[in-house]
């Protein structure tokens, strides 16, 4: 999966995309791979994800869309039309695949544009699928073009050519699919290439949550937990989690762990207050490597403008984790303003890190070109 945008890596291993970040850094005790830890963080993942549409909080709008399709296709006994699903990080796009073929009492087969780095994969795939399968594509806009574009025929017409053979003894095999519907998840749906886009016969956005979803969320996880959780815990953990569920549900796991190891077992507003400061999750949901970025952009750079490459360095961070791990959360949050000429502070960062801004025209740092 790949490293979430607008999510902030937690420092204290919270990552908020992969999980092997949290769960790295655990395993990292315990001894365990992080190969075994993401496994183990995707399990815990995958006991709280809801299984079927009603299930499914918030996203009302896209709820409703899918709905339609769905209960027309099962009216006219046939495969729904193919599917995409575009939004953040962490926002429910393989879940409602999951929901999808749950929904339809179908197969599911479950694949990923950096797994099909050949046409030969994805027939592979496509050759094996049975009627009516549910096929998704996580991450569809990084799949190999030669396999992008064998998926457009495998959509439209339900068969792919199968090349046979190098050179000029190469024949072309035609193979005829049964129907089946292809759901699409993507982070980047400006990537996708309209031919591919175009045979989406249904498309939904998903948004960050309301913090009254987010509060659903978590009490419904931790029901699933079978751990006891006041409303104000859950409305407390419910706005530092940035909009997103997985972030939700791994900051329950922490408070839940808090609560059994130094609590009374139960949630409560204390063990809540407690774990996030153990995490040092701030109250809007703001890591350590995110205050980090935003004291060097005040402290370091008079508030800017500096690039972005200038701005990591300080922060001894890659340019690409602060550009889509950090940024797009405080972005969201007003706490960082991108220009033409920089990143600059805006009143609200001066604030978060508590100090005061400059007055207008005192020194302010010459703009530094990204790296
Ligand atoms: N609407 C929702 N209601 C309840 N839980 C949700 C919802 N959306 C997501 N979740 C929870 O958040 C977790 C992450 O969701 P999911 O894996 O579907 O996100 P995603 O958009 O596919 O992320 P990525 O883009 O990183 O693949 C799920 O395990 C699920 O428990």
């Amino acid at each position: 999966m790949s490293p979430a945008p607008g999510t902030g890596a937690f420092e204290s291993g919270l990552s908020a995309s992969t999980g092997t970040g949290e769960a790295g850094e655990r395993a990292g005790e315990r001894g365990v791979t992080s190969a075994e830890s993401s496994a183990l963080e995707r399990a815990a993942e995958a006991a709280l994800r809801p299984r079927r549409l009603a299930e499914f909080v918030g996203q009302q709008v896209v709820r409703e869309q899918l709905s339609l399709v769905l209960d027309a296709a099962a009216a006219r006994g046939r495969a729904p039309e193919h599917m995409l699903l575009s939004g953040p990080p962490g926002l429910g796009k393989t879940t409602l695949a999951m929901i999808i073929a749950a929904e339809l009492n179908a197969p599911l087969r479950i694949t990923s544009g950096p797994a099909v780095q050949h046409a030969g994969d994805l027939a592979a795939i496509l050759s094996s699928l049975e009627e009516g399968e549910v096929l998704f594509i996580d991450e569809i806009h990084r799949l190999a073009r030669p396999a992008e574009e064998m998926l457009y025929m495998a959509m439209e017409d339900f068969r792919v050519d199968v090349v046979v053979g190098k050179g000029v003894g190469a024949t072309s095999i035609p193979l005829e699919l049964p129907p089946f519907t292809a759901v699409g998840a993507t982070t980047r749906a400006g990537l996708l290439p309209s031919p591919l886009r175009d045979r989406f016969g249904f498309t939904g956005h998903l948004d960050y949550y309301r913090p009254a979803e987010l509060e659903t969320v978590i009490t419904r996880s931790a029901a699933r937990l079978e751990v006891e959780i006041d409303a104000e815990a859950a409305a407390e953990i419910a706005g530092r989690c940035r909009g997103t569920p997985r972030i939700a549900n791994r900051l329950l796991r922490r408070v839940r762990d808090w609560s059994q190891v130094r609590g009374s077992g139960r949630i409560d507003l204390e063990a809540a207050h407690a774990a996030l400061a153990v995490y040092e999750v701030d109250e809007r949901g703001l890591d350590r490597l995110d205050r980090a970025v935003l004291r060097a952009l005040c402290e370091r750079f008079a508030g800017g403008p500096v690039g972005l490459g200038t701005l990591a360095v300080a922060v001894g961070e890659e340019t690409e984790t602060v550009e889509t791990m950090v940024e797009p959360f405080l972005v969201r949050e007003g706490l960082i303003s991108r220009t033409p000429r920089g990143r600059i502070a805006t009143p609200a960062t001066w604030a978060h890190v508590g100090l005061a801004a400059p007055s207008p025209g005192a020194g302010t740092t010459p703009p530094l070109g990204r790296f």
